[in-house]
């Protein structure tokens, strides 16, 4: 775990002590879209066109972020069409690596052991987080975004010419409707699990765990009358709270002490995860080991022995109940 400063890996943990024991996430920095005629998108550079064979992704299986890109490929038939390499899933000194001991693919385009290589060869200058997901152009050899919320909305629209333009999950008319879920989803559920886990004081904790199952009740109720979040129609806003959901039990219940209830409490959440976790190409997507090697092994601070429990057993594919309402 680590940053880099002027393209220099240091090797130190988050510095929760400048806000009073909480949690910040850093924002992303490469912030360029993929269009499909190369225009520019809402921010960065043009000159990154839709085309087959030239983008690759850079994921951890582990990683909720980064797992939201991986449902997008798959969801819209990219799989031929963008690649992938996956780093390892233990996180350790150096950062995410590809050697290869804990499940990484290895770095499929240039052979490199650290993914910090990865942000030096797009800015030598580099500083900051090494986070993934990241999306790379292997024509200009450099960086498009490391923003997975916009990552998704990339997969989702530019490339209809080569994937499966009959699916759509940020549709014009309810814009505004999934831009406010995911407003009130990514603080206090997304984040939120993180927020309640990465605390350092009793106070910090407390907030994000009050939060966090003030929002679970909230879409617990809204479940209970609709199939989806935004109604009838299943959308980004889904997505983005899926890739909580299934790290729900397994990890942040005990790893990050978000232990009021499990998503199996809530009847409404549990059946919508396994109808998510159902669709076709998504359950290739989730791989537990990955999920619970990386949040118990990596973090030292908060589980120093790095013991991985071997519970709860979670079973996804169980029959779900989501077809009494409609969908459109
Ligand atoms: N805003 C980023 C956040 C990505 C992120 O924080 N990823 C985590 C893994 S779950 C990471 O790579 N952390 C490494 C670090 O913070 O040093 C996104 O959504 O793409």
């Amino acid at each position: 775990m680590g940053l880099l400063v002027d393209g220099r890996w240091h090797d130190v943990w988050y510095d929760t002590k400048s806000t009073q024991g909480r949690f910040e996430r850093s924002k992303s920095q490469f912030r360029n879209w993929i269009t499909a005629d190369g225009s520019a998108g809402p921010s960065g550079e043009s000159g990154f066109k839709a085309e087959p064979g030239r983008y690759h992704l850079y994921v951890s299986l582990a990683c909720p972020w980064a797992h939201r890109t991986l449902i997008f490929r798959a969801l819209k038939k990219l799989e031929d069409v963008i690649s992938v390499s996956v780093v390892d899933y233990l996180m350790a000194e150096e950062g995410w690596t590809f050697y290869g001991s804990t499940g990484s693919t290895g770095d499929a385009l240039f052979g490199s052991k650290r993914l910090y290589e990865i942000y030096t060869r797009a800015d030598p200058q580099y500083s900051g987080r090494v986070t993934v997901p990241v999306l790379w152009d292997k024509q200009r050899e450099t960086i498009v975004s490391n923003e997975s919320s916009e990552i998704i909305r990339m997969l989702n629209s530019a490339f209809n010419e080569f994937g499966d333009a009959s699916l759509n999950f940020y549709p014009e008319p309810l814009r505004n409707e999934i831009d406010a879920l995911n407003e009130f989803v990514y603080p206090n559920i997304n984040n939120g699990v993180y927020r309640a886990g990465f605390a350092t004081t009793q106070d910090a904790y407390e907030e994000a765990f009050g939060q966090l199952f003030d929002a679970l009740n909230t879409l617990e109720e809204k479940l209970s009358a609709q199939r989806y979040l935004a109604g009838s129609a299943l959308t980004e806003a889904d997505w983005r709270l899926f890739t909580t959901l299934v790290r729900f039990d397994p990890v942040y219940v005990g790893h990050f002490k978000c232990n009021l209830r499990r998503i199996a409490d809530y009847p409404n959440l549990s059946n919508y995860m396994r109808e998510l976790y159902q669709v076709s190409g998504i359950a290739a997507t989730v791989n537990l080991e990955h999920i619970k090697g990386h949040y118990y092994r990596s973090h030292k601070t908060i589980n120093p022995t790095g013991v991985v429990p071997l519970g709860p057993k979670v079973d996804f594919t169980a029959p779900h109940d989501r077809s009494r309402f409609d969908r459109s």
